[in-house]
């Protein structure tokens, strides 16, 4: 029905009509710039925050992230240039590979599945999307944690061992700087939001590769979304921007970092829930490109669903106030 719409309204379209959305839902040619706060988030941690106040600044644009974008940037993290480098390095050259090669590892090929979630390359992890608009890219999903579910056959050995430091230095700055941070912010001890992701926590990379794309008009890379995380840590392409962020009903390009090596966090759903509204999960979706492909690396954070509820202390805090009302 659409295609004949669009069709008598003289517009080609030369993508398959499973990935045209909706008309309300397609990007704009142009969208404002997010002013998404850069953080050093080496100086929110230890004693370096005390020395000249420029701790006390990170921790005003963290909380201004937090309550408001749900989105940040950080830079001073702790994950080594050098795997950040061999990690994008390796995702791309993997979505490269000739389509028999990455089927050797498809979801399909091992019809395995944990706790209802399909690792492995393909598309079908989104659940709540079977029948609606395709998205635009090629996935590789991979259960990072905890590690006795990996499954390492689905691992392609060129990055096997890069993907593994890389969770784990990343991990070190989720559990040592960022959440401690977070924590602070709503007057817990460090330990709050860490002690969500012990034990039964699932942490899971999703590598995505977005082909250029003839429509970029018509065509999303990820609809709309927010994760279903405690923080999700993402690598983004620093040659193509394409990741948006939605406030106050508006779209917003998230520009390239001027850091290629500053990684990307969003606020999950999860986080929202527990700190009843006081920290704003991140609404986000990729546009394509006409001309470029892309690649990112997201590492998302799950707690097990009995730890997330919202925190009796925080009820009758005032920073939650306004948000009830
Ligand atoms: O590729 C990106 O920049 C974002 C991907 C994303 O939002 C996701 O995988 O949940
Ligand atoms: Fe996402």
């Amino acid at each position: 029905m659409l295609l004949v719409q669009e069709n008598a309204a003289g517009v080609d379209i030369d993508v398959p009509e499973g990935y045209v959305m909706k008309p309300e839902d397609r990007p704009t040619a142009e969208a404002p710039v997010a002013p998404i706060p850069l953080i050093d988030i080496g100086l929110l941690s230890g004693e370096m925050s005390k020395a000249d106040g420029s701790g006390a600044e990170e921790t005003a644009k963290l909380r201004l992230a937090l309550e408001s974008w749900g989105i940040l940037m950080v830079t001073n993290h702790g994950v080594e240039p050098c795997v950040i480098d061999a990690m994008c390095s390796a995702s791309r050259e993997f979505f490269q590979r000739p389509l028999e090669e990455k089927m050797k590892y498809s979801q399909a090929a091992d019809g395995e599945k944990y706790e209802d979630y399909h690792q492995g390359y393909g598309s079908k992890e989104l659940k709540l999307e079977h029948k609606s608009t395709r998205d635009w890219v090629d996935r590789m999903f991979l259960q990072v944690e905890p590690q006795e579910h990996r499954q390492l056959q689905l691992w392609p050995e060129s990055f096997r061992d890069i993907l593994h430091e890389f969770f784990v230095q990343q991990s070190s700055l989720v559990n040592k700087r960022l959440l401690p941070a977070m924590a602070r912010l709503l007057g817990f001890d460090d330990d709050f939001f860490g002690e969500k992701l012990r034990g039964r926590a699932l942490i899971f990379a999703r590598l995505s590769h977005y082909p250029s794309c003839p429509r970029p008009d018509l065509v999303l890379g990820v609809k709309s979304h927010t994760d279903a995380t405690i923080v999700t840590v993402l690598m983004v392409d620093n040659n193509v921007s394409g990741l948006q962020v939605q406030k106050d009903d508006v779209w917003y390009d998230v520009p390239c970092p001027t850091d290629p090596h500053a990684l990307l966090i969003f606020v999950g759903d999860n986080t929202e829930v527990i700190s009843n509204g006081a920290f704003k999960a991140s609404v986000h979706r990729v546009v394509t490109n006409a001309q470029k492909e892309r690649t990112s690396v997201a590492m998302f954070y799950v707690p097990i669903p009995e730890e997330v509820a919202p925190t009796n202390d925080l009820v009758n805090d005032s920073i939650l106030d306004g948000a009830r009302k």
